[in-house]
């Protein structure tokens, strides 16, 4: 990881750029695969399949038989994290969602919202480098607790032609009863667009890498929505000279571990922080077994140190990190400054890792400096509102007049005449 001293503002955005696509041509990766699978449906994805994950598959929907050999594959105890896990996240999500809410307007009409489930979601559950069956929480309790109809998962198939049995158990246990086996582009179109196998969907969710992020954002072309672009991890630590090395520098690499494109940065005032967090992270990375991973990932990360408190936060609101962690003394007074990013970790004892997992709050995240207008995954990305209004005859008197001036005023006679035969008919 590179050390920034005292950089000046001018220099922050080269600093913060996240790592280059390596000059592949994502868009043109995704309009083959996209055209493959509208015109080919199953055969595509069996090609591409084959072609991305090295896998022969002649069939993509997990069996009874495979759900069943995951129940017995999973061990007890992580069956109890999970359930944990799911308990947390239920609780943290059936708070968000949104309550009907009602105007009324005492000359006679009145207005309201109401929240109604997306009839049908595809779920992507990410597989290529590690099973993450915590995003099946992530990503079906919601969808549950909405009450999404139709609920069906995407991930990719192991070598083995089969889907890592905690996923498959996990699914189970969130009620969804349809798994796929397809992951990165060719899942995303799948979903998309429908084949023999996978029914198209309203909208698609779910984090991956930068291929399936990129496939994410080619959806908009069909009509498909998505929750946001979630790619490949990120984590920005900012801490005082309270805060202890070693677990900064486990954090930091609990985020370099996803994947080649992760990207970690620690800013501080304490130059001296970095050297001691330098020395642990070293002694860390030798303890991991995706030491590989996390060393590219180490060279897309940073250190910077800045001058004062205010720069920090100026540099966060900058960048818009996935997660923020605030490793300071004082860190409820950064709350309010804190404008841009996915999801905010306190204090010394509150580890990323508990929010990837655990603590309720969702993973699901915007990346890649979308954290400055979008929110992760929560109650309302599964949830649509509808309004609704009533309108009296004595309602609509009320307002005619301010609609007729309106519509003549656009230009839009028609508009108004729909008032005006009301009103005329209402004093008959
Ligand atoms: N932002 C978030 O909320 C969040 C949450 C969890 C995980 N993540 C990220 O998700 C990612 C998971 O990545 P992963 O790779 O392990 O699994 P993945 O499931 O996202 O991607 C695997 C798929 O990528 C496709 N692929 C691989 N190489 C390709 C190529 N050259 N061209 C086209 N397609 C190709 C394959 O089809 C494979 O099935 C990580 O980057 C991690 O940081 C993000
Ligand atoms: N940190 C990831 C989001 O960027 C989520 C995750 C899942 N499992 C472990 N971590
Ligand atoms: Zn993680």
């Amino acid at each position: 990881m590179n050390k920034i001293l005292y950089p000046r503002k001018e220099e922050w955005m080269k600093i913060l750029e996240r790592p280059e696509n390596r000059g592949e041509d994502l868009d043109k990766v995704c309009k083959a695969v996209f055209d493959e699978v509208k015109r080919d449906g199953d055969e595509a994805l069996k090609k591409y399949t084959w072609y991305f994950d090295r896998v022969k598959l002649e069939c993509f929907e997990v069996t009874e038989e495979e759900f069943q050999e995951a129940e017995k594959a999973v061990k007890k105890e992580l069956k109890e994290a999970i359930r944990v896990a799911k308990g947390n996240i239920e609780e943290f999500h059936k708070i968000q969602i949104p309550e009907k809410c009602e105007y009324v307007n005492e000359r006679g009409f009145r207005c309201w919202q109401e929240g109604r489930a997306i009839d049908r979601v595809g779920l992507y559950v990410p597989g290529g480098s590690a099973p993450l069956f915590s995003t099946v929480l992530m990503l079906a309790v919601p969808a549950k607790l909405a009450g999404c109809r139709e609920v069906v998962i995407c991930t990719p198939p192991g070598r083995d032609g089969r889907v890592n049995p905690a996923i498959l158990w996990t699914a189970r246990l969130c009620g969804v009863t349809r798994v796929f086996k397809v992951g990165g582009i060719q899942a995303i179109a799948a979903l998309a667009l429908g084949t023999k196998s996978v029914g198209r969907v309203d909208k698609i969710f779910g984090p991956g890498n930068r291929f399936v992020m990129a496939a994410k954002q080619w959806v908009g072309r069909y009509g498909v929505a998505i929750d946001m672009p979630a790619g490949p991890s990120e984590l920005m630590v900012v801490a005082d000279e309270s805060a202890r090395a070693t677990f900064v520098a486990a954090d930091l690499l609990s985020q370099a571990e996803h994947g080649p494109d992760s990207q970690v940065f620690l800013v501080t005032c304490d130059e001296s922080l970095i050297d001691r967090v330098e020395e642990e992270l070293n002694k860390q990375l030798n303890r991991i077994p995706r030491k590989a991973i996390a060393e590219v990932a180490l060279r897309n990360s940073k250190y910077i140190v800045l001058r004062s408190r205010e720069e920090c936060v100026e540099l966060v609101n900058c960048y818009a990190p996935e997660h923020l962690m605030l490793c300071v003394k004082d860190y409820l007074d950064w709350v309010p400054e804190i404008r841009n990013a996915g999801s905010v970790f306190l204090g010394h004892y509150s580890p990323e890792s508990a929010g990837d997992y655990a603590s309720g709050t969702n993973h699901t995240l915007p990346t890649n400096g979308y954290a400055r207008a979008y929110s992760g995954v929560n109650m309302d990305a599964f949830m649509k509102k509808i309004t609704f209004q009533e309108i009296m005859p004595e309602g609509l008197a009320y307002l005619g007049k301010t609609i007729e001036i309106m519509a003549d005023n656009e230009k839009l006679e028609a508009h108004g005449n729909a008032v005006r035969v009301r009103n005329v008919e209402s004093k008959i």
